[in-house]
């Protein structure tokens, strides 16, 4: 074998593509490089085979073209020549027959596209007066890009040249043309019209998804050519009007009717008619597809938006129901708010005074909380006083009893400003002493009898009597009897103490009373009572 390549041949043959009737097809590749071809072996024993390979060679390396499988190089052996070719995805019989076996229909898409190289390449040969001579699929190369293309060019004579009949000098005998039957003569001519009949087999093939000419014999395959019906084949796989009529011109039996390959380039027939389905339309009916699918979707949206628009209309009505019903309940209680605000102002129809309280000074080792909370009033633990709301005294006539009082004095909240007075129901008036006492003293004066009270100042009325810091200092008041309502007033306006009896003002009163000070009450003797009747300012009245 000659040295002229350094492509890896013979026994490195990467994988045989295929076989043919005179040679077999390999791919190989170049030493030290990922390049991969095809390469066809044709063997020669004799002169003649020689001859036909250097044909095939000599019209491959004429024709290149993008619809011709490529020629790379040729070497030539000793008992073979290996043509290196440009290495295909498959052969058209390939293809079909991979979608036969899948069940499918080859698409227009890709039909159009096959259909329209192949005319490419037949109209560039024809185009030079050559006949192809073989069109099948399995002459037809596919690209890695999709591309199709002639391959073998064993069949490629002139126009005219004679061929005598056989299958070896004319192509395939199941894609001969009705002419090439006809018995007689020194053989055919190799004709352009013959390459439209393969042609037109291939287009109806690829459109069918079927072989329509069928047999293993001459005598069969001319039979069924000769029965060959192209309208009725037609009108059998539902073709439209348009292709049934590019196919009687392709498959008209009479050889010169049939569209030459320049003709049907020329009309742009195949693209009008195959092209139906061309990429733009295919892309149009995916969108149209596409945009039913979308308005599909955005309708079922619609319904579930208008779904949840009524459900939030419903829940809108129950919330303004509910709201119609809290307004209708706040008016209500808005209306007894006021009744009862407005009832609770008559009940205190007087404000409380702002000093009201009456305290009791305790001791909490002899008293207990229940005691004080008997006559209405309550224990401040921390302090052992017992704080009485004068509002309680006022209302239901509470009584100090000795129980809390005895040996020990009450007092008021400290008071520092307008006219207070206390009036009080003796039980036994000479058991009882009251007055004001200097609210800074209290905690000297917190237990005993107020009038001896050292060194506190002590403003006391009692049985008569006016009593300054434990001495007396005046007589001459009245001396009630028991049960008789004795009033206090203190005036923080003049600094005054001033005495009544039953309502009647005594003539002796103190003065110069302090500014802070506290009322002061004690109860002398175990047992009795005396009873706060009321406990004011008075200062409006005045
Ligand atoms: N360049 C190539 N790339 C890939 N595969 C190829 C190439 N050339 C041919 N083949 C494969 O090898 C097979 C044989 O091709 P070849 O041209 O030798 O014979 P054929 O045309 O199929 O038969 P015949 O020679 O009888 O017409 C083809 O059908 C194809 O599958």
């Amino acid at each position: 074998m000659p040295s002229r390549s350094d492509l890896v041949i013979s026994d490195k043959f990467i994988r045989t593509l295929g076989q043919g009737r005179f040679g077999s097809v390999h791919e190989v590749s170049k030493a030290g490089s990922d390049e991969h071809f095809a390469m066809k072996v044709l063997p020669f024993t004799s002169e003649a085979d020689f001859n036909k390979n250097e044909h095939e060679i000599a019209k491959l390396q004429k024709y290149q073209h993008s619809n011709v499988v490529g020629l790379v190089e040729v070497i030539e052996g000793d008992a073979a020549h290996y043509v290196v070719l440009e290495l295909c995805s498959c052969s058209l019989a390939d293809r079909v027959s991979e979608v036969r076996k899948l069940g499918t229909m080859m698409d227009r898409v890709t039909v159009f596209r096959i259909v329209s190289d192949v005319l490419a390449g037949l109209g560039f040969l024809h185009s030079r007066n050559e006949v192809y001579g073989d069109v099948k699929p399995s002459n037809i190369l596919i690209g890695f890009d999709g591309r199709a293309k002639l391959g073998d060019f064993g069949g490629v004579v002139g126009v005219g040249t004679q061929k005598t009949s056989n299958s070896a000098e004319c192509g395939t005998m199941q894609f001969w043309g009705p002419e090439m039957f006809v018995v007689g003569g020194n053989g055919v001519l190799g004709s352009q019209a013959g390459d439209m009949w393969a042609f037109g087999l291939i287009v109806l093939e690829l459109l069918t998804g079927e072989s329509w000419i069928c047999g293993t014999n001459a005598v069969e395959i001319a039979s069924s050519v000769g029965g060959f019906d192209v309208v009725c084949v037609c009108r059998q796989a539902s073709m439209s009007s348009s292709v049934e009529s590019l196919l009687c011109f392709l498959l008209s039996k009479n050889p010169q009717e049939r569209l030459s390959s320049a003709e049907l380039i020329r009309s742009g027939r195949l693209r009008s008619i195959l092209g139906e389905e061309t990429p733009l339309s295919q892309f149009i009916r995916e969108e149209l597809d596409c945009t039913k699918r979308t308005v599909d979707q955005l309708q079922t949206q619609l319904c579930e938006r208008d779904n949840t628009i009524d459900r939030l209309k419903r829940e809108k009505e129950q919330i303004q129901h509910t709201i119609a019903k809290q307004a209708s309940t706040i008016a209500e209680l808005t209306k007894k708010l006021g009744e009862f605000v407005a009832m609770e102002k008559r009940l205190n129809d007087k404000p409380s005074p702002t000093h009201s309280k009456v305290v009791a000074v305790e001791n909490p080792k002899t008293e207990t909380a229940k005691d004080v909370e008997r006559i209405g009033g309550s224990v401040d633990p921390e302090n052992a006083i017992t704080v009485w709301d004068p509002r309680h005294f006022r209302k239901q006539g509470r009584r100090i009893t000795s129980l809390v009082t005895t040996s020990k004095s009450c007092f008021s909240d400290k008071i520092t400003r307008g006219v207070w007075r206390l009036s009080i129901r003796c039980g036994t008036y000479s058991a009882t002493r009251f007055g004001v006492i200097d609210s800074s003293q209290l905690e000297q004066s917190k237990t005993g009898d107020l009038l001896n009270q050292p060194g506190a100042s002590v403003f006391l009325l009692n049985v008569g009597y006016v009593y300054q810091n434990g001495t007396k200092i005046a007589n001459g008041n009245q001396i009630p009897k028991d049960n008789t309502v004795v009033t206090i007033e203190l005036d923080m306006n003049r600094h005054t103490l001033v005495l009544f009896v039953d309502g009647q003002r005594q003539p002796h009163s103190l003065a110069n009373i302090p500014q802070n000070v506290r009322f002061a009450l004690f109860i002398g003797h175990k047992d009795i009572y005396d009873e706060i009747v009321s406990f004011d300012e008075v200062s409006a009245r005045k």
